[in-house]
């Protein structure tokens, strides 16, 4: 019955792909080759069509100018919250109580917070100015072996976490740890299984490091007036919610912050690094950076192909997916596609980052991209669109830039063997891939003499 119910086709509805597996459907024909996945079903069945994925009827909106009408649809047709509920309770052990009070109840004081900090004009140039003296302290401390080669993903993306819990709760915060990083990562790798479905009583060791990030989050930030403080106070005095359930909701944006920072700022390095005209033209930007530690405040704002490259990474190493879920009438799109109450609408933007129209040689990493047609900017999507866009998405940039600025200020890097890892696929849908599991990307690193 429940297959039947799943893949039966009512009059105007989108083509169905059969699938005999019960409740997981097509996740793992989609979740092992996602492109190939949409692009071959769409040569099927049309550009809309619907597959069970873990046991959702999720209904592909492939056809990128159709997309715009899906993103700006009010809440009353479509939307994120109950998605991003089921994510808080099975993701970040939640109870459903509070997931309803963050989710729903004070989703727009927290999302006006989000505004107000990491959009900010002040608020992002004292979180930038954080993050610059962080690497600053942590690249002086940093002992590399002379001339043997260093793993890349392994050296730095412990102090990208760092340098964002600076960012988010003050220099001297427990989060601002190696052991704080091994926690958030033992979390993080099983993250996507977690919010595919699977228990977390599965994962025992996940679960306590998730535990000790939350034991950790609420101590006191040192930091006056930031994001986190401004979260907490809400949550404690207008929420009512304990320590614990505050923890909870702290914790969500230790991991927001820090997921798709991390590998966005190891991949933009490496790649950089990897093509000696890009490197060269950064290299010329940075000149023209004034001081030793010139490479946050203003600064980073000039730097046009340095901005072009780290989204040229982004559009390569991208692999979100936006959803959303039908209001219990359903919903009728401009088109007359007919959406069943409680299915999921799902866009996935690197159908359009990998579209050869869009962006030709789409495989290739081309650094310059955007400084050559500035116009292309707008069809990258690596922070999601519409009401559930990143909010963190202007500060994460900037982090970024201050990240490769501050290594290749006082570092020469070359890429050993000059190619690149493949990505680890198993994130698909939750952001920016990381690197195949088992793999790095391995690079001499020579400190710089000092600038006069
Ligand atoms: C390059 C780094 C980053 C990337 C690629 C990224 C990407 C994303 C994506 C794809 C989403 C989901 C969008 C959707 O559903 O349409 C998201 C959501 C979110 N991100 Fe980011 N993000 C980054 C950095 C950050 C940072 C630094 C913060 C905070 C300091 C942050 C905070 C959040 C939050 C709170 C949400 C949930 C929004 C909601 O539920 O409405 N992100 N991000």
């Amino acid at each position: 019955m429940y297959i039947i119910y799943q893949n039966h086709r009512k009059r105007n509805e989108p083509a169905v792909v059969f699938s005999f597996i019960p409740v997981l459907g097509s996740a793992i024909s989609f979740g092992s080759d996602p492109l190939h996945f949409l692009r071959s079903n769409t040569n099927r069945l049309g550009s809309t069509f619907c597959a069970v994925i873990a046991g959702n009827r999720t209904v592909f909106v492939n056809d990128p100018k159709d997309w715009q009408e899906i993103l700006r649809l009010p809440k009353s047709a479509m939307n994120f919250d109950d998605i991003g509920k089921e994510v808080l309770v099975s993701s970040f052990y939640m109870d459903s109580g509070t997931a309803d009070a963050v989710q729903f109840e004070g989703s727009k004081v927290l999302h006006g917070q989000f505004v107000k900090y990491l959009q900010g004009r002040d608020s992002i140039r004292s979180m930038t100015s954080l993050v610059r003296s962080s690497f600053s302290s942590q690249l002086s401390q940093l002992h590399l072996p002379p001339s043997s080669p260093v793993p890349l993903f392994a050296t730095f993306s412990p102090l990208v976490f760092k340098a964002t819990m600076t960012s988010l709760f003050g220099p001297d915060h427990p989060l601002v740890s190696d052991s704080a990083y091994t926690n958030f990562s033992t979390h993080d790798s099983i993250f996507p299984l977690l919010a595919g479905g699977a228990p977390s009583f599965l994962f025992p060791s996940s679960s306590s490091c998730s535990s000790n990030l939350r034991s950790q989050v609420l101590e006191s930030t040192g930091l006056k007036g930031g994001l986190m403080e401004a979260r907490r106070s809400y949550f404690t005095s207008n929420l009512g919610l304990n320590p614990r359930a505050t923890a909870a909701a702290q914790a969500v944006i230790v991991w927001a912050s820090s997921a798709n920072t991390i590998p966005s700022a190891v991949w933009s390095l490496a790649m950089i690094s990897n093509d000696p005209v890009s490197l060269a033209r950064v290299r010329v930007e940075l000149e023209g950076v004034e001081g030793e530690e010139g490479c946050g405040g203003a600064d980073v704002d000039e730097m046009t192909y340095l901005d072009s490259c780290i989204h040229e990474t982004l559009r390569l190493a991208s692999s979100s997916l936006t959803v959303r879920k039908v209001n219990p009438l359903g919903y009728t799109l401009r088109g007359g596609t007919r959406l069943r109450g409680g299915d999921r609408v799902a866009i996935f933007p690197p159908l359009r980052h990998m579209d050869p129209l869009t962006f030709p040689n789409p495989k290739e990493w081309v650094g310059g991209r955007f400084v050559d047609d500035p116009a292309l900017k707008s069809r990258v999507m690596p922070f999601g669109g519409g009401a559930s866009k990143c909010p963190g998405r202007v500060f994460a940039v900037r982090e970024v830039k201050v990240f490769v600025a501050s290594i290749l200020l006082q570092f020469e890097v070359t890429v050993v063997g000059g190619t690149l890892p493949d990505f680890d696929k198993t994130r698909v849908g939750l952001g920016i891939n990381g690197i195949e599991k088992g793999k790095d990307v391995m690079c001499i690193l020579r400190r710089r003499g000092k600038r006069e």
